[in-house]
């Protein structure tokens, strides 16, 4: 069983390559150091508050370089993003990294900033740059570690990136951490020899409280109820949140009523807590960690070594004071009489036994202390933890309260733990008061410590403003390399290459569309995968087995699984446009039913293989991306294999949470864009095309031609790099036979067919005039035809009525998505031929960089309304509305038509949003079951939802 005391791999992916590094570092690390590595020597990188001191500030080494290093002297002790609570038994830390700087040379965002007044952070009165927050613990006894992880991270010093402006500057006299628990009493001299730094000692009571209220406000599923193993997140309202009871079993027992920010009282406490039973524990069993001694306890049977009342009654009751056979007369009384010695007893009865008396024992004591003793109560029949909590219950009796949360490692997400309390509390209650858990349990008061800090800026922070996020713990990228190297990437993509062509020559003249459609074949015969189609476990997977389900015992790693990075990015808000952001679900599919996750579980498994060939060719199939292909593919199948055993891990789960772990975990090992050349390769290939495409729909009626346009859209969304059933399709046969088989799949009626809604509004019919939209937001799908032949025409057509166009595309790479980077890029070429989309780019500040020819510009003609590219705020194939980019918040505000478009925004999520204004949902469903489930149809029928914002709400017709 793997523990604390064992020797962990080292920490995070650079440190597979030199293990050296932070040999010994022996952590529960919970934490990401990708980002960390990416970001470059900037300025903007020193730390969570903004107030640099730049005074004497000076560029280090050579003028010439890109981003030269930047000296601070005069920084001092300014920049707060280390705290730290030094219990008893554990150290937790919680630090604050800078987002890499993407600040890239985006023309789009200039023209964003003008448009819509927006900035990052211009709602404050200063700015919040965004980060993330780590949390790491490491054993009191071990404190060397701590302080050799702290100091290799230089997190005393103002963060990674201290180390380059000031790395031979002595260590800052007046650098302070705030820290919180006895520890940074005992260890302050410590901290001061080792680190130069002194602890700024903050109230361990205040901090435990303000780090719970802190969780409880910002963290969408941060406390949960858990029944009978049965975990359910509770979104509290922060209006309704006091007062409550808050139970840290840490190393002893605090139980503080709590009625605001910073009003408390600690109520009532004892000595004998977490920290007895795992001292006592590791004397009498020898367990190396607390995990092994909990996990023992689980299948022990403590009559072997407890005196029960039926051992000392001749297995009658003592039914006068209403104690039955059963209850615990005496812990550890059988060993008086057995005659036996330690080593007779199993440790799983010793263990077991241990955790019933302790638990008892803390009921015992509070009774005493709070002068509500009971003394049925002092023998009673419940099991273990429950005396103890018989006390939190009483406290919350006594003072009104209703809920009651538990925090402190002592709980250490168990779910025997949990159910313990629970039941116990709903048992004296009678159902009146509820026993409720915090994900982030153990790090309250290191939480609290970090909030400490004056003026990070952090207080006000809202749900929307945190992502988290998983990284791996140290056990998962420590790992080798498994499997025979990739293949010849040439060799395989010049067969694949000469047997598209060839079957690409066929049976084209029959097709309306010919003209474009065969420069396409041409164009599309180049579309190879540039990659190798290399048999599944050749990279990747190859040797690596998933950890094992072990039912109801803990898992050694779980605690590195349990709690994810917390992205904060201040500049995140709820979509203007949702209907009700309160009751907004963004997942189609809930991954709690155990079937559900079975079918994508497998899904995406078996979609890794390739997925880990893309990501290495990306990147070079240098050795290094191998190596990193194979620790993503390990990290990733951990997550999955984690949230099979408990889906609510890490938070509600549902099917656009799982998408995004897996381009989360990509990024994590560093992978930017694993689909890059395929992009690239489909946009140059559908932009040869689009001047045919567009002459072909100009010489169409405005029916006919909103009918092809739309059809367009849906036929195009099969280029999916996503979806299993589409990349066999592309092993199968060329680009042009796809296209032509999605085409020809477009017959009406489509299988959610509300076109002629949307014709009536955009056309008019009979009487009523054609009412064209003020502004549409069309969040955009694929690369590619997607794109291309898809959306951008669409685009067009609505630009040409007077819509005035958003693209919204994603921030980051996802599969094949189309970027917001790339959107300028793909626009400006398609501008090249097109007058509408040249004008609407130009008055949208899209075409600043680009030549244009002065001849072709008509002056007269040259006004237009807008075509515009924002992004989304995230890098997902799936959106999550009420945690986008400020950007699009803005230019949401005044739109009057949002078109959702793909599988990933407008099937597995938003398929049922409801919308301030009319809403377009377009997709094809290229996925049999969820085809079934949803539509009750078949792989690659077509979605065309309309739904008009109007109240009386239209439902839509289900062919
Ligand atoms: N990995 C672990 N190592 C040691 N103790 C642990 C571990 N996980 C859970 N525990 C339990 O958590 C207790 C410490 O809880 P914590 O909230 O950190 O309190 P403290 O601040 O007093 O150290 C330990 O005494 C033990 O009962
Ligand atoms: C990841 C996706 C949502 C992307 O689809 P898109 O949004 O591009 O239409 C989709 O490819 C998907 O659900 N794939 C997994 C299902 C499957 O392989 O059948
Ligand atoms: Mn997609």
């Amino acid at each position: 069983m793997a523990s604390l005391t064992e020797d962990h791999p080292p920490i995070g992916i650079h440190d597979i390559n030199d293990e050296s590094k932070h040999k010994k570092l022996n952590t529960d690390v919970v934490e990401r150091e990708s980002g960390e590595r990416e970001m470059g020597h900037s300025i903007h990188r020193s730390g969570s508050r903004p107030q640099l001191d730049l005074s004497k500030a000076a560029i280090q080494g050579n003028f010439e370089e890109k981003d030269p290093t930047i000296l601070l002297p005069n920084q001092s002790d300014d920049i707060s993003h280390l705290a730290l609570d030094i219990g008893g038994s554990l150290i937790k830390l919680v630090y604050f990294s800078r987002h890499e700087d993407r600040s890239v040379n985006d023309r789009r965002k200039k023209s964003i900033k003008e448009i819509f007044g927006v900035s990052n952070g211009n709602r404050r009165s200063y700015p919040i740059l965004g980060g993330r927050l780590h949390f790491v613990k490491f054993e009191t006894a071990k404190i060397n570690e701590c302080l050799d992880f702290i100091s290799s991270k230089q997190l005393h010093r103002g963060g990674l990136d201290a180390r380059h402006w000031n790395s031979d500057a002595p260590d800052n006299e007046n650098a302070v951490i705030k820290a919180t628990g006895g520890g940074a009493f005992k260890f302050a001299d410590l901290f001061k020899e080792r680190l130069g730094v002194s602890i700024d000692k903050e109230d361990e009571m205040g901090c435990l409280v303000s780090g719970a209220n802190f969780l409880l406000k910002a963290i969408r599923h941060e406390a949960f109820t858990h029944m009978e193993g049965q975990k359910e997140f509770v979104q509290i309202d922060t209006n309704d949140l006091f007062p409550y009871l808050l139970v840290n079993i840490g190393s002893g027992v605090s139980m503080i009523k709590v009625d605001g920010d910073g009003k408390f009282q600690r109520v009532s406490g004892t000595n004998v807590g977490g920290g007895t039973y795992w001292g006592l524990g590791k004397l009498l069993t020898k367990c190396k960690s607390f995990d092994e001694l909990l996990e023992l306890s689980q299948r022990g049977d403590n009559r072997t070594i407890d005196m029960l009342v039926g051992d000392i009654y001749g297995g009658m009751d003592y039914s006068k004071i209403g104690l039955s056979a059963s209850t615990i007369a005496s812990s550890f009384g059988k060993a008086i009489s057995d005659n036996k010695n330690l080593e007779d007893y199993r440790p799983e009865d010793i263990s077991l036994s241990l955790l019933r008396m302790i638990s008892y024992n803390i009921g015992q004591d509070i009774i005493l202390e709070t002068s509500k003793c009971c003394c049925t109560v002092a023998l009673c029949t419940v099991p273990e933890a429950q005396c103890m909590i018989y006390i939190a219950y009483l406290n919350a009796l006594r003072f009104g309260l209703k809920r009651i949360f538990f925090g402190g490692f002592f709980i250490r997400g168990h779910a025997y733990t949990m159910d313990t309390i629970s039941f116990a509390v709903q048992f004296w209650s009678k159902g009146d008061a509820q026993a409720m858990f915090l994900r982030h349990e153990g790090y309250l008061g290191a939480l609290g410590a970090f909030m400490s800090y004056e003026k990070h800026g952090l207080d006000d922070l809202m749900v929307h403003h945190l992502v988290e996020r998983f990284p791996m713990g140290a056990p998962y990228t420590g790992g080798k390399i498994h499997g025979p190297p990739l293949g010849d990437l040439n060799e395989k993509a010049r067969t694949r290459s000469s047997w598209i062509s060839d079957m690409a020559g066929s049976n084209l003249s029959r097709d309306a569309w010919i003209s474009w459609m065969e420069k396409f074949v041409r164009k599309g015969t180049e579309i190879t995968a540039p990659v190798p189609m290399a048999p599944p476990g050749t990279t990747g997977l190859g040797g690596f087995e998933v950890p094992s389900s072990k039912g109801d015992t803990l898992r050694s790693d779980a605690s590195n699984l349990n709690v994810g990075v917390l992205h904060l990015v201040p500049t995140l808000e709820v979509f203007p446009l949702l209907a009700d952001p309160k009751t907004y679900e963004p997942n189609t599919i809930d991954l709690a039913d155990h079937g559900e996750l079975e079918y994508w579980f497998t899904v995406l498994s078996e979609h890794l293989p390739d997925l880990v060939d893309k990501a290495v060719a990306s990147e070079g199939g240098t050795e290094d991306a191998k190596r990193r292909g194979d620790a993503f593919a390990r990290a990733f199948s951990a997550h999955l294999a984690r949230l099979m055993e408990e889906p609510a891990a890490y938070g509600k789960l549902g099917l656009a949470n799982l998408l995004e772990l897996r381009e989360e975990c990509l990024r994590e090992f560093q992978f930017v864009d694993a689909y890059r050349s395929i992009k690239q390769r489909e946009n140059e290939a559908s932009l040869a095309v689009l001047p045919d495409l567009l002459m072909e729909l100009d010489s169409m009626n405005e029916e006919a031609r909103l009918l092809t346009l739309i059809e367009g859209v849906l036929a195009a969304n099969i280029f999916d790099w996503g979806s299993r059933a589409c990349v066999d399709l592309y092993h199968k046969g060329t680009i042009i036979e796809i296209y032509r088989m999605s085409r020809n799949k477009m017959q009406r009626p489509w299988r959610v067919d509300d076109l002629d809604l949307f014709k009536e509004r955009v056309l008019g019919l009979g009487e009523k005039k054609p009412h064209p939209h003020k502004k549409a937001l069309l969040f955009v799908d694929n690369a590619g035809a997607d794109v291309v032949l898809g959306m951008l025409p669409l685009a067009r057509e609505l630009l040409r009525r007077g819509t005035e166009v958003v693209l919204v595309a994603n921030s980051l790479p996802a599969l094949n998505d189309v970027t917001a980077m790339e959107l300028p890029d793909i626009v400006a070429e398609a501008a090249k031929h097109c007058d509408i989309l040249r004008r609407a780019a130009e008055a949208g500040g899209l075409l600043v960089d680009v030549m244009i020819n002065a001849a072709d510009v008509n002056k007269e003609n040259s006004s237009s309304v807008p075509l515009m590219v924002v992004e989304n705020g995230c890098g997902s194939p799936c959106i999550d509305l009420r945690q986008v980019s400020s950007e699009l918040a803005a230019a949401a505000k005044d739109a009057d038509l949002v078109i959702l478009e793909g599988m990933g925004r407008s099937l597995h999520t938003n398929y049922n949003a409801q919308f301030k204004c009319d809403a377009l949902k377009l997709a094809m469903v290229k996925n049999q079951r969820l085809a079934e489930k949803l539509i009750k149809g078949n792989i690659y029928d077509c979605v065309c939802r309309y739904e008009p914002a109007s109240s009386d709400l239209q439902s839509s017709s289900l062919c």
